[in-house]
């Protein structure tokens, strides 16, 4: 793995969203190298600039430690397994992409060779994720879109929303069945009863996670609009959907789940305990 700052791409000439061009032959190292077999292009961007405040006082989320090792380590890891990604992009908090860089330096094995990207982040995990996109270089034909408070997701989950992208669907995200009845309520900003106004049919809900993945040039143009409507959404897919595109679902895993509340470390920790003691790591 190498680690660069912005502006420091693999490649001379960053742009912004949008920037999917047509490939670059003359691209050369990891990017290039990986990406050869198909002619695709698959990088992740990591929104991983978040402060975490669900999670309760302490350093920003992404930089807490799971089993010894900062999560967003354990995130850029799972990206980097996957052999369709060539590059990452970690969008780190605005004061700490220095801090960001010096551990993924130190936490860096030698066998890890996709290159990684460090760039600051905005406001908003939106804006974080439209300034990663902004970094990639336009050779990219398609991005997964990682939080990094999701540590945990499965190199199967990421393939699998990989190649769906790459064998034409223009946005894929992984979700699960809902487990709990969903009700939808009239919100109430005075701590008040919350009176319910529907209970959507439970076997059409999905609860979604990520990596969420997207050809660039939709992903780019859906943030576009949602920039100059002035709009948020909640995830990535659901700005593609104003698009009208379409956005399909496959599978999802238990173990993609977002660290948002203390317990979830508790899980989080017991998961990696697992898989120290079945898989060995
Ligand atoms: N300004 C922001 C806000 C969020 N994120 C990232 O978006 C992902 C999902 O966000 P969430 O779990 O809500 O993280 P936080 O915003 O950090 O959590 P909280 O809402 O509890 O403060 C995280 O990886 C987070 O770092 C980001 O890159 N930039
Ligand atoms: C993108 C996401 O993880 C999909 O479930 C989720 O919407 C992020 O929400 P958050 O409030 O920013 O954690």
């Amino acid at each position: 793995m190498s680690i660069q700052s912005a502006g420091e791409s693999p490649h001379d000439h960053p742009q912004g969203p949008g920037g999917a061009g047509p490939v670059d032959d003359t691209a050369t190292g990891p990017v290039a190298s990986r990406s050869a077999s198909s002619g695709h292009r698959t990088a992740a961007v990591i929104p991983a600039a978040g402060r975490g405040l669900r999670l309760g006082p302490g350093a920003p989320k992404a930089l807490r430690a799971l089993s010894g090792t900062p999560m967003l380590v354990h995130a850029v890891r799972a990206m980097t397994r996957s052999r369709s990604v060539s590059l990452v992009v970690v969008v780190a908090p605005p004061d700490g992409a220095d801090e960001v860089r010096r551990l993924l330096d130190e936490h860096t094995a030698p066998s890890e060779t996709s290159d990684v990207l460090v760039v600051p982040g905005g406001e908003t995990r939106q804006d974080s994720v439209r300034l990663g996109l902004a970094a990639l270089p336009d050779d990219v034909d398609s991005v997964l879109v990682h939080d990094a408070a999701r540590p945990l997701v499965p190199v199967e989950t990421v393939d699998a929303v990989a190649a769906a992208v790459r064998e034409g669907a223009p946005a894929v995200v992984p979700a699960l069945p809902v487990a709990d009845t969903v009700k939808e309520v009239r919100v109430r900003d005075d701590g008040g009863p919350e009176p319910v106004t529907g209970t959507p049919e439970r076997s059409r809900l999905r609860a979604v996670q990520t990596p969420q993945g997207f050809e660039l040039k939709v992903l780019a143009a859906a943030h576009a609009q949602v920039a100059r409507e002035g709009d948020g959404a909640t995830d990535d897919a659901g700005m593609v959907e104003r698009l009208g595109v379409e956005v399909v679902v496959v599978p999802g895993h238990d173990e993609a789940f977002k660290v948002t509340r203390p317990l979830d470390l508790v899980l989080a920790e017991a998961v990696l305990a697992r898989r120290r003691a079945t898989d060995g790591f």
